[in-house]
């Protein structure tokens, strides 16, 4: 228990570093998709660009922030007198996570629709799914600050 105490800190110090490059990528993906939507209607030599930037995003980015956000995250869950599950807080943070790791999920399988030239979504639409993440940030930073 004493090791968790010393190493909590240096766990929120990993999880604001990995949130922030997290969110980074989860901000820049969907307004990519609007651009690759429109772009490749006009210039179709530029798909396999969209497509090579996506994917390094996605596998070499995205994907290890999110792991080692959710590791730390739940290494501070589990250290003693963290959250008290009777406040409110503990389950908006909770719910907006699943739902953020829910849309990450979703832009990996946009991402391989498109790459097998199948996407069925409009620039629109990604503009409008653009707004997810932001939403969902909202609730986070005002559960963990507010602790209400
Ligand atoms: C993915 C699963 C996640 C888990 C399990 C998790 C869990 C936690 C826990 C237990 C804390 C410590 C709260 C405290 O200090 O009392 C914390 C802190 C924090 N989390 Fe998360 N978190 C997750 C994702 C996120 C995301 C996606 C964001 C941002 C959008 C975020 C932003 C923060 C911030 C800013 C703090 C520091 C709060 C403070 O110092 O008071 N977390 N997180």
């Amino acid at each position: 228990m004493d090791l968790m105490f010393t190493l909590y800190p240096y766990a929120k110090a990993l999880h604001i570093m990995a949130v922030l490059s997290w969110m980074a990528g989860l901000f820049y993906l969907p307004r990519l998709y609007v651009y690759h939507v429109e772009q490749a209607e006009k210039v179709r030599e530029i798909i396999p660009i969209f497509l090579t930037m996506e994917d390094k995003l996605l596998r070499l980015i995205m994907r290890p922030a999110m792991i080692v956000t959710w590791v730390a995250g739940l290494f501070m869950v589990l250290t003693p007198g963290i959250v008290d599950w009777s406040y409110v807080w503990p389950w908006t943070k909770g719910a907006s996570v699943i739902a953020m790791t829910v849309f990450h999920h979703w832009l990996l399988i946009r991402h391989k629709a498109f790459s097998r030239d199948q996407n069925t979504l409009s620039g629109r639409q990604y503009r409008l799914m653009n707004e997810v993440p932001t939403l969902l940030m909202v609730v986070i930073i005002v559960s963990v600050v507010f602790k209400f």
